[in-house]
């Protein structure tokens, strides 16, 4: 039987605005495992600079302004969409990680600063599904822990990252940042012991009994409810500034890498198996149809390029995402244009449709 070559971890960083995302991300940049830095994946379009080096860009293939001029979209629907046009060519992105794993150990993929637009969109599933069902791959949620000092956000913050843990099906990390400025053990005392989260909320005066607030009530039974998903709960407290706790972050990285080779590979590998089996069904039911329907055109034209990982940093920065002819506002809703749609950005649009809008959406998983 031939041997496998070895893939890499693959870290898909989630979480909120501000969390510290691409700060951490810079920080894991620096890591040295087996003679190698992790290789580094920035699927944020709108950002202005990558503070990494970043081997594969999404700003390279997408121009998120001119999708926002050409599909008169505002600044979140010009990400979104950008991201959607993205994950149409993340077959060859996975092309890209796999090789990548002869030389790299990890791959650290830095997501769209607002959350929603990884979580809670097609492109995020897809680009989700496609690299658990090829490397082992980990979810880190980043959580600002200088914000949820407030036991009725921390239970927020928590249940937001129950949620993506439940939908995803993937090994989990949180990683509670910013341990510099407020150090991460009151949470992990609010995780273990019940009794003092609920004094914390009742100095907060949103405890129990006459003086109750509704928020308190609900975030009591709240957390009473989140007590299972803490309990095989991995967290560790990180400083993105400091490098404290990366020792430890990369420690449970290995034991969710093993994780997922345990229980969660199968699982992924069947899916992938059934998924190929309907694609494959499928290209024949087209063959057999009309071999001119243009929606059957598909792009052939590279759209993902890897950049070298030694590459210097001012070519990352030197470059903005927007045209730079555009004379557009950042935020400014555009009206559409209707003359100058590029033909392979439609061809890639409408394969992105035709493979992933489904009829009465009765295989969209939550
Ligand atoms: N003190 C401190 N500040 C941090 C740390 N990590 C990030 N920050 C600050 O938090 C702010 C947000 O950091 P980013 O890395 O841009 O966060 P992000 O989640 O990538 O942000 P978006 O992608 O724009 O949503 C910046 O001002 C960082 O300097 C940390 O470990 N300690």
């Amino acid at each position: 039987m031939e041997e496998e070559s070895p893939k890499p971890v693959c870290l898909i960083i989630l979480g909120m605005a501000g969390a510290g995302k691409t700060s951490f991300t810079r920080r894991l940049a620096g890591k040295i495992t087996n003679g190698s830095k992790p290789y580094l994946i920035n699927l944020d379009p709108a950002c202005r600079e990558v503070p990494y080096p970043a081997n594969i860009d999404i700003r390279d293939t997408v121009n998120y302004k001119e999708v926002m001029k050409q599909y008169g979209l505002g600044p979140n629907g010009g990400i979104v969409t950008a991201l959607n046009l993205f994950s149409t060519k993340f077959g060859q992105v996975v092309d890209l990680i796999e090789k990548a794993g002869k030389k790299h150990k990890y791959c650290i993929i830095d997501t769209p600063g607002q959350i929603e637009v990884f979580t809670w969109s097609a492109s995020g599933t897809i680009v989700t599904e496609t690299l658990a069902a090829s490397c082992p791959t980990v979810v880190v949620y980043v959580m600002d822990t200088v914000r949820s000092v407030s036991p009725v956000t921390f239970m927020s913050n928590m249940l937001y990252a129950c949620s993506i843990l439940y939908k995803t099906r993937l090994p989990f990390i949180v990683v509670m940042n910013k341990t510099d400025v407020v150090d991460n053990s009151y949470a992990v005392e609010w995780m273990r012991d019940f009794e003092a989260f609920q004094e914390a909320l009742d100095a907060d005066g949103d405890g129990e009994g006459e003086g109750a607030t509704y928020v308190g009530n609900l975030t009591r039974s709240m957390a009473l409810a989140l007590d299972t998903f803490y309990a095989d709960l991995k967290s560790c407290g990180v400083s993105a500034h400091t490098g404290q706790g990366i020792d430890e972050f990369f420690k449970l990285v290995d034991d969710a890498a093993e994780e997922y080779e345990k229980d969660y590979k199968a699982d992924w590998l069947r899916m992938r198996a059934e998924k190929l089996e309907e694609q494959r069904r499928k290209e024949e039911e087209l063959k057999k149809g009309d071999k001119s329907d243009p929606d059957t055109v598909i792009d052939k034209k590279k759209l993902i390029d890897e950049v070298a990982c030694g590459r210097e940093l001012s070519d990352m920065y030197l470059k903005h995402p927007a045209n730079e002819s555009s004379s557009d506002d950042e935020g400014e809703e555009t009206a559409p244009q209707e003359t100058d749609d590029k033909p392979e950005d439609v061809a890639a649009f409408q394969e992105f449709i035709r493979k992933h809008v489904k009829p009465n959406n009765t295989e969209h998983k939550t």
